[in-house]
């Protein structure tokens, strides 16, 4: 890799039109290979942070890397390029809902050419790993609201993004299952994915030894650094 830090925000401001700061001042750095959570109250700007790191919004002011490379600097379709290394998963999931299970989480893989018959088994132990064997030709509407995340949650994971953003991404499961996601997700993390979960669940974030960022009156402070071992506040990570 050609650059140190995955994700790198330097005195970043986020505005929606002419209102005030929904992110202020926001400094803090990914490292390739790291595994973060992001805490908050609704309302706080969790989605609105990792909307910036998906290259959905630009920042209001200050500066954006992401891969090493200053977002401001690139054009729509180097952003596009760079978004395929991203996997996401939002908060009200996204879904095609023209297209079954199995297409939805294979749409990653066919935007950029592949076959739906060449991608069509790893796509289907990916279901079925998360629990939707029996689903591969269901559409979204026809499907539970947890039924709906696991396939949104199998299409941003299928491509083996470098950076995986979650919104979330327990919402609307039991505890065990969203553990069972986690673990997912440390999984993939060894192998090299970055991580970011957003999540208003603290008692699930609290047993999973990670970072915490939380976000609080617009300004993001890394709050943990792993488990039990809360941050003293510097000047750096104020
Ligand atoms: N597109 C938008 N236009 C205007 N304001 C917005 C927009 N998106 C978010 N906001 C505002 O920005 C603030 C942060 O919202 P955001 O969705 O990022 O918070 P959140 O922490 O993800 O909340 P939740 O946990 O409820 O999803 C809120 O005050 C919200 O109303």
């Amino acid at each position: 890799m050609d650059f140190k830090l995955l994700v790198r925000f330097q005195d970043v401001h986020l505005r929606y039109g002419s209102g005030p700061d929904v992110l202020h001042q926001v400094n803090l750095t990914l490292a390739p290979g790291s595994f973060h959570f992001m805490v908050g109250p609704s309302g706080a700007g969790k989605s609105s942070l990792l909307r910036l790191m998906y290259l959905a919004h630009r920042p209001s002011s200050g500066r954006l890397s992401i891969f090493g490379r200053d977002v401001s600097q690139q054009d729509r379709k180097e952003l596009t390029m760079l978004r395929r290394r991203i996997g996401i998963i939002f908060q009200d999931f996204r879904l095609l809902d023209h297209l079954t299970a199995l297409e939805n989480v294979a749409l990653p893989l066919t935007i950029t050419g592949q076959s739906l018959d060449k991608v069509r088994r790893n796509v289907s132990e990916l279901l079925s790993w998360v629990g939707l064997a029996d689903y591969l030709d269901a559409k979204p509407p026809t499907l539970s609201g947890g039924q709906q995340q696991r396939v949104a949650i199998a299409r941003a994971v299928i491509a083996r993004p470098s950076l995986l953003l979650a919104d979330e991404p327990t919402g609307n499961l039991d505890d065990k299952i969203a553990e069972r996601l986690l673990f997912l997700f440390e999984e993939l993390n060894k192998r090299g994915t970055t991580i970011v979960v957003a999540s208003h669940n603290e008692g699930l974030v609290n047993r999973f030894n990670h970072p915490v960022f939380k976000i609080v009156n617009g300004e993001v402070r890394l709050i943990r650094n792993q488990q039990n071992s809360p941050v003293t506040p510097t000047a750096e990570n104020m």
